[in-house]
């Protein structure tokens, strides 16, 4: 992450929430961190491994309350911070998982962060029995925790199906892993490779750096348009460069371009051979007698088609999504 000498994108909505703010909301390299006791936490078991962590279910033996161990990897202490940082201004915000404490391992010093554990139920099994109004509820949900982070000045960059955890017996859905989450600044060039491959949105793709809370948005429309067509994930690349092959192959290549030529972005060489002139597909396309129940409605396809839009300029925000008519009608 670098200040640019030429800023060309700016984003549309809170783009100086972090110039308001005390330099200390935001200044993560310079963060003081306050351990909690090691002591207090006991490890019951193991579910998950991430590329950044190890992840267990644990107990507060305070209170004999669940909670959820994420043992960092060693990375660059810079990293660990910057989620610290982000999760200690955004805990207690709507669906945004709670951190509890931060420990460390007295030898080793391998950090480890304590979240309130959620009793997610996978979304391989979830997704598909969402009726309409499952999608509009859990998707509120999403986005009035991206909104709150987005007007706190944080861009998750990693907003995918494994990052939301849900509760469907309360209802509860929360947003986890701000592990790549980073602080908004205007006119600064970010690292491009960020998200995970089925959700990075095109100016990732392209190389186009000063992106900005947007980013979030294409994710969320990916992952509606997954749930809502039945195809999971939706747009399903081999290797970084053929994910832009396959969301070309739906937007069509004639907007890629112009998209690119907006920002005076030129594309890499290496799609030279790769990518060809498609046409736009329409959305109605992707309609079939087995998602038909969600799908055959303008209503969410026209939330799809403003969400699913190349320019991260033209997207909706997640306050907009969240005013679109899908949330909204019968
Ligand atoms: N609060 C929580 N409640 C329930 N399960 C959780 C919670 N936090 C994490 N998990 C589980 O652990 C997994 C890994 O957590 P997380 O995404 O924070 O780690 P990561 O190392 O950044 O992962 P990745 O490399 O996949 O991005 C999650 O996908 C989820 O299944």
């Amino acid at each position: 992450m670098s200040q640019s000498a030429n800023t060309y994108s700016v984003a549309r909505v809170y783009a100086d929430a972090n110039e308001k703010r005390d330099r200390e909301y935001w200044d993560y390299e310079n963060y003081k961190i306050q351990w909690g006791q090691i002591g207090n936490y006991e490890i019951v078991e193991k579910i998950g491994r991430g590329k950044y962590s190890e992840v267990f279910t644990g107990l507060n033996v305070l209170n004999n309350k669940p909670c959820v161990i994420k043992v960092l990897k060693p990375v660059k202490l810079k990293k660990i911070y910057r989620e610290i940082k982000i999760l200690k201004n955004l805990t207690g915000g709507p669906n945004i998982v709670i951190l509890y404490d931060l420990i460390q391992d007295s030898q080793s010093r391998i950090p480890a962060l304590i979240f309130e554990k959620v009793n997610n139920v996978d979304f391989r099994i979830l997704y598909p029995k969402f009726s309409r109004n499952d999608v509009r509820f859990y998707f509120t949900q999403l986005l009035q925790a991206l909104d709150y982070s987005h007007s706190m000045g944080i861009i998750h960059r990693d907003v995918k199906p494994q990052n939301v955890m849900i509760d469907p017996t309360t209802k509860t859905l929360k947003l986890i892993d701000w592990g790549l989450a980073e602080f908004y600044h205007r006119g600064m060039d970010f690292n491009v490779r960020v998200a995970s491959r089925y959700h990075k949105g095109p100016e990732l793709l392209v190389n186009l750096q000063q992106y900005d809370y947007s980013l979030d948005l294409w994710s969320v429309g990916a992952m509606i348009a997954a749930i809502v067509f039945k195809k999971e994930p939706f747009f399903k690349g081999d290797s970084n460069n053929d994910q832009l092959v396959k969301i070309a192959k739906v937007l069509g290549t004639k907007d890629l371009t112009k998209y690119c030529n907006k920002y005076g972005i030129e594309l890499s060489s290496e799609y030279d051979a790769i990518l060809g002139e498609y046409p736009r597909k329409e959305w109605r396309a992707f309609i079939n007698d087995n998602n038909r129940a969600l799908s055959d409605d303008p209503v969410v396809i026209d939330l799809i088609d403003n969400l699913l839009r190349y320019d991260h300029q033209n997207r909706l925000t997640a306050k907009e999504a969240m005013d679109h008519e899908f949330f909204h009608g019968k």
